[in-house]
């Protein structure tokens, strides 16, 4: 059985996503029984370089190719920003397809109206790549939020930031060289202001907040604060007293409150923290079962995202093959595999 993916976007992510699903295809075929393949890529330049060896025809300028063809099952949303990627994800949805996101600031101001959508379409809606790049901190807090009380969540959630930090700290670099560094290795949003005034990590935390707690936080009410205005001199100062400087998110929950904030945290130099480096991400969960629990890993780049971005394509197969997927052209094979009444 085939799976069809149409995928929205051919940068940092989107060739990671290619380049990892023609690695794995046939794993995938062997674990799953379904040979996953690209179908058409959305992008705005056709003639654009890429680093990776493609073939051209895929490519298109009109998202009709993909959010209209009914072979389509799958839509992968790796284009960024929120429009037209909102109404690309809606058509999707409308059309019986499951979609899997990286937008962050999308699912960070229009995740929940985009989630019942999906729900009342009956199609998945998966965004395991907005948060913390490859580590997999929303399928694990959705398994906490029914396990535990969740209280506290914080971390080093913007690998830019840590990238650059980490270099005017260990290297000796300025933030501009460390900046374009970020910006060369594909970390850095397209508007890299995204990344060092706080926004990238306050999207991501409004969509751990809705995750943790199922609040509709107002950024308004966080306290936001990037690493734009932090210079070499308070890289050297804060080492001079032991410590090292990281752009940290947390929210935390007491009674029915929660608050909520980015900025950067002085972290004594022999914490946890401060040994997070390069263009990794940590996040400190605590709960009242299992106590706390800290997960570290790349938080951006080709791969490590497009890692996430397969592990929800995986979810969604495994929906086909355990659960239910009605599609019109692949009911009666996709009915074959179900083992799960719903
Ligand atoms: N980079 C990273 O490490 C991470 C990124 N993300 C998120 O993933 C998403 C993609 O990021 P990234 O891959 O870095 O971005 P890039 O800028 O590298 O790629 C964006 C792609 O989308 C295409 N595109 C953008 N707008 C349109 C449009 N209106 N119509 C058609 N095509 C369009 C571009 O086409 P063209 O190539 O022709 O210009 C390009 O191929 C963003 O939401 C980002 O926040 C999430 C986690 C990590
Ligand atoms: N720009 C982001 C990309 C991943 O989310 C970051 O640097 O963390």
């Amino acid at each position: 059985m085939h799976i069809e993916i149409g995928l929205l976007g051919f940068g940092t992510v989107g060739t990671g996503v290619y380049k990892l699903l023609e690695l794995r295809r046939e794993k995938i075929k062997k674990r799953t029984g379904f040979d996953v393949s690209i179908k058409k890529i959305l992008v705005r330049n056709p003639q654009k370089q890429r680093n990776v060896l493609f073939e051209k025809s895929l490519l298109t300028t009109n998202p009709e190719d993909i959010l209209l063809d009914k072979n389509i099952d799958i839509i992968v949303e790796v284009m960024g920003g929120v429009h037209p990627a909102k109404e690309y994800i809606e058509k999707a949805i409308i059309n019986g397809k499951d979609v899997v996101t990286a937008n962050k600031e999308l699912m960070a101001k229009h995740g929940l109206e985009l989630l019942k959508l999906a729900e009342s379409h009956g199609v998945s809606l998966k965004y395991e790549a907005t948060v913390a790049g490859a580590i997999p901190i929303i399928r694990q807090i959705k398994q906490f939020t029914v396990t535990d009380d969740i209280y506290y969540i914080g971390g080093i959630l913007n690998g830019t930031c840590n990238f650059i930090l980490t270099q005017m700290s260990d290297n000796k670099w300025d933030y501009y060289t460390a900046l374009k560094e970020a910006q060369r290795l594909g970390y850095a949003e397209a508007d890299p202001s995204y990344d060092v005034l706080g926004y990238d990590s306050m999207f991501k935390l409004k969509i751990l907040i809705r995750e943790i707690f199922g609040a509709e936080m107002d950024v308004k009410d966080m306290e936001v604060e990037g690493i734009a205005n932090i210079s070499r001199d308070d890289v050297e100062e804060a080492e001079r007293n032991g410590c090292k400087i990281k752009l940290y998110a947390w929210a935390k929950k007491e009674g029915d409150k929660i608050t909520a904030g980015v900025g950067p945290k002085l972290f004594d130099a022999n914490s946890i923290f401060s040994r997070v480096s390069g263009v990794e991400n940590a996040v400190l969960v605590k709960g009242d079962g299992f106590g706390q629990q800290l997960f570290v890993g790349y938080g951006a780049g080709q791969m490590p995202t497009g890692d996430a971005v397969l592990s929800d394509i995986l979810d969604v197969i495994n929906d086909y093959r355990f659960i239910r997927k009605i599609s019109v052209d692949k009911t009666e094979y996709k009915n074959s595999f179900t083992t799960v009444a719903l």
